[in-house]
């Protein structure tokens, strides 16, 4: 029988089958354990052939199992002699079982350095019909080995030839591509029929109205139209689709915040393969996983650089039309696109992915226009969000994070306020739960009230919710993120308007820019930064309160986003260098904020997830881009090889683990994060499947920086430590 070649469906661009016929040990799950795979349907004989067939033996006795009775037998002596990389012949549920009862010891289905089983479990080699064993050691094979055995039962096999080669797989090789052929997948979404079931959900939702509801723009009758059809079609799904009112108020999102719902996107018009006929297709987007189950900001942002290292491009393209759509129907690029994110948006990335896109798709048709339409979307958002009331400070130039809204976040986990209303409550002798349904409504006031959730809501516009840095205060804070990212549009929007669109660009409402005086505007930004935000004696940025007139004091890495806008002049460069890095850098990574920043926590004072010890992935990155950019690429290799190696091992010795933030304090456990809604992505059962969007992101991204020495001391788990002293040692 010739070698049947078996292909990978769309986005997994692996081989699967090689030109000998046998199966690329390093296949996605869904072509590995696929039909086409399945020696027990007989067609796969020469898939699991190898290359000595004149010594296979291919009777079977009475005592072979039914399962290895169509597998071809080769004499046993061959397996301890044979060069080729070693198969076992695996019965799943079997083995899953044994495995499970031996080795999971603490009974959460993962298998990791915490269980206490004898780390060795033997499996029986193809070639001798299962009758040679060998033993699988160790956490991390082991801990694969559950992971394939879950993905096989899940592809339905009932018996699998599995390569070794699956099992003791170079860490840092399998996360990377675990990444590029699983984890984008996982987590790609779009608002059509394909996935309306998957992408309705939202865990975050408390509301007592759980039908799924999706609200489209007033000025998308035809996706209306496309929601309602494909509704009825879908009875049992009681998909609810609503129109948004013409202009979108406090108020209104508030009053539906019982009827949360998912928020149109982008689509495209394509013909229906099977009927022909013109119908509507969402543009694809990534989504950050866990519990965040929609397009969010800055989330998509780190996301797409992932995507486009990952050769992705469709993906983060998709992200850009989508933040398109939603500026130019939404008036801002979102929180997410859920209901109760109208009011409110993200730290802005607009004009660098528009130019990462463009720079990926430049021969493509249209990507000049789509580069002009994003610039055109990030001038309206520029001046529209950013630089309009309440967000811009007048008096110094600066902007904050300040969206509009009222009442009680109602995406936050349940028990988040408790401790701030619980004494209001009491106050009003109300239970916690009639409390806040009469603050929300307006029946009981409580001005203090009030003002904490401005400020709430503005911690969470800023992404870094929750953090004592900008608790009680945001909103009063012109800070160094935000005004960096601004100065960075406007420097990408001067340059892009003179480079790229002949030193003119006409605005959909016929205004016509030019680079001049984007110019000005980066000048003057600046300026302001410097004189308000750069500390000379500490060497450092820091937010300013535009109420108390003076600089907080609180040390957070944002301060290196100034690198990462290219906002420093060498000489700040260097002191951030020199005087912030040695505060931030910690054995992970960078911490978000300094000990000494944070304060003492206790039952009173809570843990805050975006405060010391802990660090994420976006921190990591921008820190990364902005040495780089000053020419500290040592420093860089540095921070990225600590994250990089934090998260490798957390994923060797906790089954694969990636989560979206990890306490870069801890050597050991760092997924282990207490504060507020916990760890996402750390809840899964036998196997991880998505990872988490922005530490996906991080992994890829972060190993373009660093070299080939580096990334093999990775894959060997070096401890940075050792890794950097044996460098040096070498000097
Ligand atoms: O539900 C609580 C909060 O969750 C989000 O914030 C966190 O997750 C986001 C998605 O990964 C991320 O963008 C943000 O930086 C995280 O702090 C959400 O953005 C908040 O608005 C929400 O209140
Ligand atoms: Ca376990």
């Amino acid at each position: 029988m010739a070698s049947k070649s078996v292909s990978a469906t769309a986005g997994s661009r692996q081989s699967s089958a090689s030109s000998t016929g046998s199966i690329d040990p390093f296949s996605v799950a869904q072509v590995y354990y696929g039909p086409e795979t399945d020696f027990t349907t007989h067609k796969m004989s020469n898939l699991i052939r190898t290359r000595t067939l004149s010594t296979v033996q291919t009777r079977s006795t009475n005592n072979t199992p039914d399962f290895l009775k169509s597998v071809p037998r080769r004499r046993a002596s061959q397996d301890a002699q044979s060069l080729t990389p070693r198969k076992f012949l695996v019965d799943v549920n079997l083995t899953l079982q044994a495995l499970l009862e031996s080795e999971d010891t603490d009974g959460n289905m993962q298998i990791t350095i915490e269980d206490l089983g004898p780390k060795v479990l033997q499996l029986g080699t193809a070639n001798s019909n299962g009758f040679n064993k060998f033993d699988i050691r160790g956490t991390y094979m082991l801990s694969n080995l559950l992971q394939e055995l879950t993905l096989a039962k899940e592809y339905g096999r009932k018996s699998i030839i599995l390569d070794e080669q699956r099992l003791n797989e170079n860490p840092v090789s399998r996360l990377s591509r675990l990444i590029r052929t699983q984890f984008w997948d996982s987590l790609t979404r779009r608002i059509d029929a394909s996935l309306l079931e998957v992408i309705a959900v939202d865990p975050k939702n408390r509301s007592k109205d759980q039908s799924p509801r999706i609200y489209v723009p007033p000025t998308e009758k035809e996706q209306y139209e496309y929601y309602v059809m494909e509704s009825s079609k879908r009875p049992h799904l009681n998909l609810q689709v609503e129109y948004l009112p013409a202009t979108v108020t406090a108020e209104w999102v508030k009053s539906v915040n019982e009827k949360a719902g998912l928020l149109a996107l982008a689509m495209d018009h394509v013909v229906d393969e099977f009927t022909g006929q013109s119908t509507l297709r969402g543009k694809p987007f990534v989504v950050p996983g866990g519990r965040f189950n929609e397009l969010y900001g800055w989330d998509s942002y780190m996301i797409a650089l992932g995507l486009l290292v990952d050769g992705r491009v469709d993906l983060a393209k998709g992200i850009l039309e989508n933040f398109i759509f939603e500026i130019n129907n939404y008036g801002k690029i979102l929180n997410a696109n859920r209901s109760y994110y109208l009011s409110r948006s993200q730290p802005p990335f607009l004009t660098d992915l528009a130019l990462k896109v463009y720079e990926k798709t430049i021969f493509e048709p249209g990507a000049l226009e789509l580069l002009k339409e994003s610039f055109k979307a990030a001038i309206v958002e520029y001046k529209q969000v950013w630089m309009s009331s309440p967000r811009l400070d007048k008096e110094s130039g600066l902007s904050c994070y300040h969206p509009d809204g009222i009442g009680i976040p109602p995406e936050t986990e349940a028990s988040h306020f408790e401790h701030l209303l619980m004494p209001y409550a009491e106050k009003h002798k109300l239970s916690l739960e009639d409390f806040q349904r009469q603050y929300n409504d307006g029946i009981v006031k409580e001005p203090a009230l009030d003002e904490y959730f401005v400020h709430d809501r503005a911690v969470r516009e800023s992404g870094h919710d929750t953090t004592y840095r900008l608790e009680k205060r945001c909103a009063n804070l012109a800070t160094i993120d935000l005004n960096s990212l601004l100065y960075k549009y406007e420097v990408d929007i001067a340059h892009t308007i003179r480079t790229m669109f002949g030193d003119q660009l006409v605005l959909h409402d016929g205004s016509v820019e030019t680079s001049a005086s984007w110019d000005r505007r980066a000048r003057r930004r600046k300026n302001l930064i410097d004189h308000y935000l750069w500390d000379e004696e500490k060497g450092m940025y820091f937010d300013y309160d535009i109420v108390q007139k003076k600089k907080s004091d609180y040390e957070s890495a944002t301060t290196f986003w100034a690198m990462w806008a290219g906002c420093a002049s060498p000489k700040q460069a260097a002191r951030l260098v020199s005087d912030a890095l040695p505060k931030f850098e910690e054995f992970g990574g960078l911490v978000s904020g300094t000990e000494r920043s944070r304060g003492v926590i206790g039952l009173d004072r809570p843990n805050r997830q975006w405060d010391y010890p802990y660090g994420w992935a976006p921190q990591q990155i921008l820190a990364w881009v902005g040495l780089i950019r000053y020419g500290y690429e040592e420093d860089a290799e540095r921070l990225v090889y600590r994250w990089l190696y934090m998260i490798t091992k957390a994923f060797v010795d906790y089954n694969g683990i990636v989560v979206e933030k990890y306490d870069v304090t801890r050597p050991v456990d760092p997924h282990r994060v207490d504060a507020e809604y916990g760890n996402q992505g750390a809840d899964f059962k036998g196997v991880a499947k998505e990872g988490f969007g922005w530490v996906n992101a991080s992994y890829t991204f972060g190993l373009t920086l660093i070299t080939s020495h580096a990334r093999r001391a990775l894959g060997a788990c070096t401890p940075p430590g050792l890794f950097y002293a044996s460098q040096y040692s070498y000097v």
